[in-house]
């Protein structure tokens, strides 16, 4: 399981270790690690042109540190600062020490002026466009609200020299607690994370603009607190909940799902439901609905029931909303089941949300950015900024297990607790139907017995994975990423 901890936690448990250690220990462990992710990135190190962005925090002095290790294996390290006065000084000792320079501004100790004063802009310019390496040291877990213009500037001139960037514990500019970007940041094609990932390096938009991510262990492990902010399962933890079906297993032990989907208009968003739900570990699978004749010729082994979901048979989950339209009856049919129900799609605007709040059983609610705007009352835009606050805002709302779909899918418990990220997925699965086919997956392992958090993370895993196999570089159909699943299974299984 990899976790990430918000600034305010890694403050705390930072100030606990430095009360063990001598002064500026982590710092070094830290400037360490990073050199060696640098020299690892640019390969040759001797010759290399590298330029530091150094802000006036401990950030800049990671940065400071690193640089000098570089100097020292041949590498002409220039450093750019923000904040002359109040660079951090051992940082800077120890680059000039080692034979960095300050390059602009900076060279001018005496000058209040940032960077992109006047004077050294040419300098700094001509450093950055030539560079073999930038190293983003302007500011880390410190950072509050958007990029300062001058460190902003600087942002544009690194996206235009095109040089590998390596961000120094986060990317400046995004917001490491909630992922969110407000104006410039800078893209790093890797980020240098210390002690433990935070927040912002696993949600989007910030996630995309941290590059690849290395973890340098400096030993806060050990005095971080048991429960993270947020969880990112691997496959180890995924095959772990995975239900196996024993010898004594028949379909009813292993569970039976309820599809209540589709509609004359939409009777493909039931079949694809069905086709995720058949792969998903339930030992059968049930259909309630207009759509039953296409369900069972694509899918014989469906139980069809055109009797509504009261009287379709036992069940131990439903899945409720895909291609429902505006079938309210059948929604609150379901959500008066004493069993766990997944509310997707149509279900979402047609499911009352004090019904939802009064249910005993579980439920899990799994929206898109669209129709999680619509159920807050907000704009698209707004969900998609600020993705881990929409999530929490929609568990507390309705008391629900929220799943919030998009490029990094978000699951949160309706009691609360870290919130569990997915990034197995594939921008190939914003494609129609994909939903459905995801639905009816979480639906299945819901049947066989899995929590409603559990079964949302393990279906939003194995979904993106099937995505992944599913197009390998090329355009794919939900059906296809259907058929991928159980390759996804094995894959985590194995
Ligand atoms: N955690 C650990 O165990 C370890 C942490 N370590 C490292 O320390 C880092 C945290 O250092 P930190 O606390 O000094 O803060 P940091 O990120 O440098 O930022 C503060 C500076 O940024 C400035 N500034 C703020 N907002 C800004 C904006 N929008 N735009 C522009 N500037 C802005 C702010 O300016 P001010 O508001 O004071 O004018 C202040 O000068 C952490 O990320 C990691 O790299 C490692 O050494 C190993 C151990
Ligand atoms: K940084």
């Amino acid at each position: 399981m990899r976790t990430a901890y918000s600034v305010e936690t890694v403050r705390a448990a930072e100030r606990e270790l430095m009360a063990r250690l001598p002064d500026g220990a982590l710092m070094q462990r830290a400037a360490a690690g990073l050199a060696a992710a640098c020299a690892d990135l640019i390969g040759r190190v001797y010759g290399s042109r590298v330029v530091l962005l150094v802000g006036s925090g401990d950030n800049g002095g990671d940065a400071l540190y690193a640089g000098a290790r570089l100097a020292r294996r041949g590498a002409a390290v220039a450093a750019v600062l923000l904040a002359p006065e109040r660079v951090h000084a051992g940082g800077l000792a120890a680059l000039l020490r080692a034979g960095g320079r300050v390059v602009g501004t900076g060279a001018d100790a005496g000058s209040t002026a940032g960077a992109a004063a006047a004077a050294g802009v040419g300098a700094v310019e001509e450093a950055i466009l030539r560079a073999d390496l930038v190293v983003d040291g302007i500011v880390g877990i410190g950072g509050k609200g958007g990029l300062r213009p001058d460190a902003a500037q600087l942002v544009v001139l690194v996206a235009e020299s095109g040089a590998p960037v390596v961000a120094v514990d986060l990317p400046s500019g995004v917001d490491a607690d909630t992922g969110e970007v407000r104006g410039a940041a800078i893209r790093a094609d890797l980020t240098v994370t210390f002690g433990t990932h935070k927040p912002g390096l696993l949600i989007d938009p910030a996630r995309e603009y941290a590059g690849s991510v290395r973890f340098v262990d400096i030993g806060l492990g050990e005095v971080l607190p048991a429960e993270a902010e947020l969880e990112a399962l691997q496959h180890v933890d995924v095959a772990r909940l995975l239900p196996v079906p024993g010898a004594e297993s028949d379909k009813y032990r292993r569970g039976v799902v309820g599809i209540a989907a589709g509609s004359a208009r939409y009777p493909g968003a039931a079949v694809l439901a069905v086709s995720g739900a058949l792969r998903g570990g339930a030992g059968a699978v049930r259909y309630v609905g207009p759509a039953g004749g296409a369900v069972v010729s694509r899918f014989p082994e469906t139980l069809v029931s055109d009797q509504g979901p009261a009287k379709a048979g036992r069940v131990q989950a439903w899945v409720v909303g895909p291609g429902a339209g505006d079938d309210a009856a059948t929604v609150a049919e379901v959500l008066d089941a004493d069993v766990p129900v997944l509310i997707d799609a149509d279900g979402l605007r047609l499911a009352e949300r004090d019904v939802v709040r009064a249910r005993s059983a579980p439920t899990l609610m799994t929206p898109h950015a669209g129709e999680a705007a619509a159920l807050l009352g907000v704009a698209r835009e707004e969900v998609e900024r600020a993705r881990l606050a929409s999530v929490r805002e929609l568990a507390s709302r309705y008391g629900a297990t929220v799943l919030l779909k998009g490029s990094t899918t978000l699951v949160l418990d309706s009691a609360g607790g870290a919130v569990r990220v997915n990034a197995t997925g594939t921008p190939w699965l914003a494609t129609a139907g994909s939903g459905d086919v995801l639905s009816g997956l979480a639906g299945s392992l819901l049947a066989s017995g899995l929590s409603a958090l559990d079964a949302g993370s393990a279906a939003a895993y194995l979904h993106g994975l099937a995505g992944r196999f599913a197009a390998d570089g090329a355009p794919a159909g939900a059906h296809d990423v259907a058929e991928a699943i159980p390759g996804a299974w094995r894959d985590v299984r194995d």
